[in-house]
């Protein structure tokens, strides 16, 4: 397992938010926070009218700034009150000098609360007769939207409406999928995600990131900068060549770094405005786009070699210049040709992580840890079979051979003995193992070659099956036969996403096991009744770790990130799972839950980073959980004057 590098940026409240703060002993003179709203275009509209949040700040106490609540105030939390605001406090672009009307406010998302602007603000800020007489409340607001949600039979119409209400109106985007998170992360997530980066080109509105193309080589830096946000802490970027299981998708691959980024707002707390998706376009090898008329990226086909490299480096260099050396950059959906090495080389420099090779590590060893509790015994009394030796397959082994050596003290050559992975030629032997990419080199042990699954199953007689081959219905009725014939509860994961590569369905897997099989999968699937026990298939998607791991990183301080703060993340999501959930034969908490366990699981990150010498915020809070909740961005409407 790769352990990655970085070095620190210091922030010194502690509180992430805000890079323009004070330190600890620091008193900040009372000031009245003065938001100016910009026109539709950005600029600042002919009107001079400031919008005033009625909270001033006072004080810096325990390195957060303490905000001196207005008596009419709607905002109770301290350190929320910091954390939570997102840049109202500190809206600057180089052109505001001026301020707008209320119509420039009602298309500015991030201030915008459509219907529930109150008869004051309407009045104070020239609303009146923009709006419709009525106001409402935030949460008839999330009630009427759900509703006009659900009208929509079609998925992707789901989606653009989701999109269409993160471009108008942030907080209630917020709000309505905290709220309906079980509902809505397939609207915003796998799978329909999938779909919408596929059509991305046909949907495409506004830029809701940035795109890097090689047209930009020798100005990145510059390119940064036309990103109306200053204070960015997570950075999610791909660039397009493997997503999800849909393969290249090129410059359409926009809608993955967008798709984590309000997950790590709506489940780990990171504010929105800290949070910036990024594609890299260096063309695509994607047949069909480079001859779809409405393909957005470059058409070429893909840079490879040091014109790739080189754009790579350039991009790193300017997110380090532009905001801080503990930025967070989370490499999402490249190629594993490019994802290894990327990873190995900025784990170094930044502060980096990959998440379709850790992430997903860490969440599949909950699960994996979870399950112990319904089959019994130690990881290291399990065998583990793989269908996908790439970035997923690989990265899970690692991340548990290395908890089978860590708690059986065994070296980790050996615990890997009990792992076996089979590629798109076979099972990995050391046969084959000249020719293997380096990733895979580990798992070639001693057996003789086996071409298919089924052989392969039959042969090494794993407890535990793991697809993250990216295609789907592998897994056959023969091959969950077997492996029910083999075992009392097989433990079977369809982790490839979208639902069409999921490599069996839930109601297969349970069909096929008579109902034996502990089940979960990359991308949803609904309860199944078998004999009329209804199981319930629990999810396993790297959503449960990277806005907590996010969280946790950015809460400490951190400066690098360690193997043993994903074993930390698994270990947390592990003992988060109830017994109701197991009773129900799940292995992973509902997502219902999520933003308790991603503050769980920031915690125990971050203890781990302060174990490790590693965290930059000090001293450490005393707890940590209450810290990491105290940090969570909420969707709260905020007054104006
Ligand atoms: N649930 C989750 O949280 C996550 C799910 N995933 C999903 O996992 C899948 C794989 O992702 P990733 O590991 O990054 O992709 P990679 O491209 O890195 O790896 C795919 C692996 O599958 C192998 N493979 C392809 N076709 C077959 C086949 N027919 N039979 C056997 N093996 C095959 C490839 O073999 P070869 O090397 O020979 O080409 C390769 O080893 C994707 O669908 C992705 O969506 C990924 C991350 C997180
Ligand atoms: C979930 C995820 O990261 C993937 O499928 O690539
Ligand atoms: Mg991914």
């Amino acid at each position: 397992m790769i352990s990655l590098n970085g070095s620190g940026f210091l922030n010194n409240t502690g509180v992430s938010g805000s890079r323009t703060s004070f330190s600890h002993s620091q008193k900040r003179p009372s000031a009245s926070v003065r938001v100016v709203a910009l026109g539709s275009n950005g600029r600042p509209a002919d009107r001079n009218v400031s919008v005033l949040m009625e909270s001033t700040l006072k004080d810096v106490k325990d390195g957060a700034p303490v905000v001196e609540k207005d008596s009419k105030s709607t905002v109770d939390a301290v350190v929320e009150e910091v954390y939570t605001e997102d840049s109202a406090t500190e809206f600057i672009t180089p052109w505001t000098v001026s301020v707008a009307s209320g119509y420039s406010l009602l298309r500015d998302p991030h201030h915008n609360k459509g219907l529930a602007f109150s008869e004051k603000e309407r009045d104070a800020h020239f609303l009146r007769g923009l709006l419709p007489p009525t106001v409402v409340s935030h949460e008839l607001q999330v009630k009427k939207m759900m509703h006009s949600i659900r009208q929509y039979q079609v998925p992707l119409q789901k989606y653009m409406a989701m999109m269409d209400l993160q471009e108008m109106n942030e907080k209630l985007f917020y709000k309505l999928l905290i709220d309906n998170v079980e509902e809505l992360l397939p609207v915003v997530y796998t799978p329909t995600v999938g779909e919408a980066c596929q059509k991305y080109g046909s949907i495409f509105r506004r830029p809701q990131g940035l795109f890097i193309s090689l047209k930009e080589k020798g100005r990145i830096s510059e390119v940064l900068k036309n990103w109306p946000e200053k204070n960015i802490e997570v950075i999610v970027v791909t660039d397009g060549e493997r997503i999800l299981g849909l393969g290249d998708l090129g410059c359409q691959g926009m809608g993955i770094p967008v798709g984590k980024l309000s997950l790590y707002t709506a489940l780990g707390g990171v504010r929105p405005s800290a949070c910036l998706p990024v594609t890299i376009d260096v063309g695509t090898n994607n047949k069909k786009l480079l001859e779809d008329e409405f393909y957005i990226g470059l058409r070429q086909r893909r840079a490879t070699g040091q014109e790739y490299a080189e754009l790579l480096h350039e991009f790193m260099t300017a997110v380090k210049q532009n905001y801080g050396e503990k930025v967070l950059v989370q490499f999402e959906d490249f190629a594993n040709h490019n994802a290894f090495d990327l990873l190995e080389k900025y784990g170094t420099t930044h502060l980096v992580f990959n998440d379709d090779i850790q992430g997903t590590a860490s969440v599949v060893l909950a699960g994996l840890i979870a399950a112990l509790k319904l089959v019994g015994g130690n990881l290291a009394d399990h065998k583990f079979l793989f269908l996908g030796a790439g970035e997923a397959g690989t990265g899970i082994a690692e991340l548990i051979a290395l908890e089978m050596s860590k708690q059986t003290n065994t070296p980790l050559e050996e615990t890997r003995k009990k792992i076996w992975l089979v590629d798109s030629k076979g099972l990995i032997v050391s046969s084959r193992l000249e020719s293997l990419q380096h990733f895979k080199k580990p798992w070639a042990h001693e057996h003789e070659p086996i071409k298919d699954l089924i052989h392969a199953v039959e042969a090494i007689k794993p407890t535990v099956l793991i697809g993250s081959s990216g295609v789907g219905r592998t897994f056959t009725k023969e091959v969950v036969e077997a492996m029910a014939s083999l075992n009392e509860k097989p433990i079977i994961l369809a982790l490839s996403n979208p639902t069409s590569q999921a490599e069996c369905t839930a109601e297969e897997a349970y069909t096929w096991s008579q109902g034996r099989a502990i089940y979960a999968s990359g991308s949803p699937f609904d309860p199944v009744e078998y004999e009329g026990k209804v199981l319930v298939p629990g999810q396993a998607n790297n959503a449960y770790i990277f806005p907590g791991l996010g969280l946790g990183l950015i809460m400490s301080g951190a400066i690098r990130v360690h193997d043993d703060m994903l074993l930390a993340a698994s270990e947390s999501l592990a003992a988060q799972v109830t017994q109701e959930s197991f009773d129900m034969g799940r292995i992973f908490p509902p997502f219902s839950n999520i933003r308790k366990i991603s503050a769980n699981i920031a915690a125990n990150v971050a203890a781990k980073a302060y174990e490790l010498g590693l965290a930059t915020r000090l001293p450490q809070p005393e707890d940590l959980v209450k810290y990491a909740e105290s940090c969570m961005y909420s969707p709260t409407y905020r007054s104006y004057r």
